[in-house]
């Protein structure tokens, strides 16, 4: 099955909230922990155990993995295997692009399902031009995996790059969008290359029709809310993910759960 087809049937199982799982070290401090390597296992794997049962998607966050070098590499692989293995899809989140002979590195990395680190879907930049990304586009598509491409980013610096306009007047993140959508033509239910588009960007006079799904961070800590989702997106395939929001609520594992229940929920209702 394809990585759309499967985010689709996960969404109609389990909801369409995104759990990020970013160990920052304030987090480890507050949960009680040390901010070294046995801390980021307790607390990543504390949260696998206490979320991953119950949502369509995990969305690990690499850097806060990668700080504590080969070792942390090795929770974060656990981190992609147990949630797998809770049935939820995963999402590493690490934003990669580069020229096309490095980035096939990277999709051999994380998108090719016999490498340690393979996830179901990850984050990629197209800021090297979209073409840039061909060989994840082919990886993804050999492995049944997605990929997520930075369209119109959560932070308040990416609108000076992404609301830039092309010569035929399209906004840069405009001609994103137009690329995934090429893409996905044609893909039933739902394609697999995604957009990020943050639920914190206000306005947007972009069309976010463009058959694939949309990851929408930003939600919780950030700001955006519900309502936000709603009015930006209206009826888009939408995975409004948050760490900080539901990390804060543990180390209590039915707290997590019940924070992930509610924003289900109100997603939902
Ligand atoms: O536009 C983007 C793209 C990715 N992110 C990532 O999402 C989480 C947000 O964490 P919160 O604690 O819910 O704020 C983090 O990993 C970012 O790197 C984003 O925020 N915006």
């Amino acid at each position: 099955m394809t990585f759309g087809a499967r985010l689709h049937a996960a969404i109609a199982d389990r909801g369409p909230f995104c759990v990020g799982i970013d160990p920052h070290s304030a987090l480890l401090l507050d949960w009680g922990l040390a901010d070294d390597v046995a801390g980021l296992e307790t607390f990543a794997l504390t949260v696998v155990e206490a979320v991953a049962p119950y949502v369509s998607v995990v969305k690990p966050q690499s850097a806060f993995y990668e700080r504590f070098g080969s070792r942390g590499i090795a929770v974060l692989e656990k981190v992609l295997a147990q949630s797998r293995a809770a049935g939820a899809l995963t999402l590493l989140d690490v934003k990669r692009g580069d020229i096309g002979s490095t980035s096939q590195a990277y999709a051999d990395a994380y998108l090719d399902q016999s490498s340690p680190l393979a996830a179901d879907a990850v984050t990629v930049s197209p800021y090297l031009g979209f073409g840039s990304l061909d060989p994840f586009v082919e990886t993804a598509r050999v492995n049944d995996a997605g990929l997520f491409v930075l369209a119109l980013t959560s932070n308040k610096e990416g609108p000076e790059v992404q609301h830039a306009r092309t010569d035929d007047g399209a906004t840069v993140a405009g001609l994103m969008l137009e690329h995934l959508r090429r893409l996905n033509d044609g893909a039933e239910p739902l394609g697999s290359f995604g957009a990020v588009i943050g639920a914190t960007i206000g306005e947007s006079d972009e069309d976010f029709g463009f058959n694939g799904p949309i990851l929408a961070p930003g939600f919780g800590a950030q700001g955006g809310t519900v309502a936000d989702v709603r009015r930006i997106f209206g009826s888009a395939v939408v995975l409004p993910s948050s760490s900080r929001e539901v990390l804060r609520a543990g180390p209590d594992q039915t707290a997590m759960r019940d924070a992930v229940q509610r924003a289900n929920d109100d997603l939902r209702s």
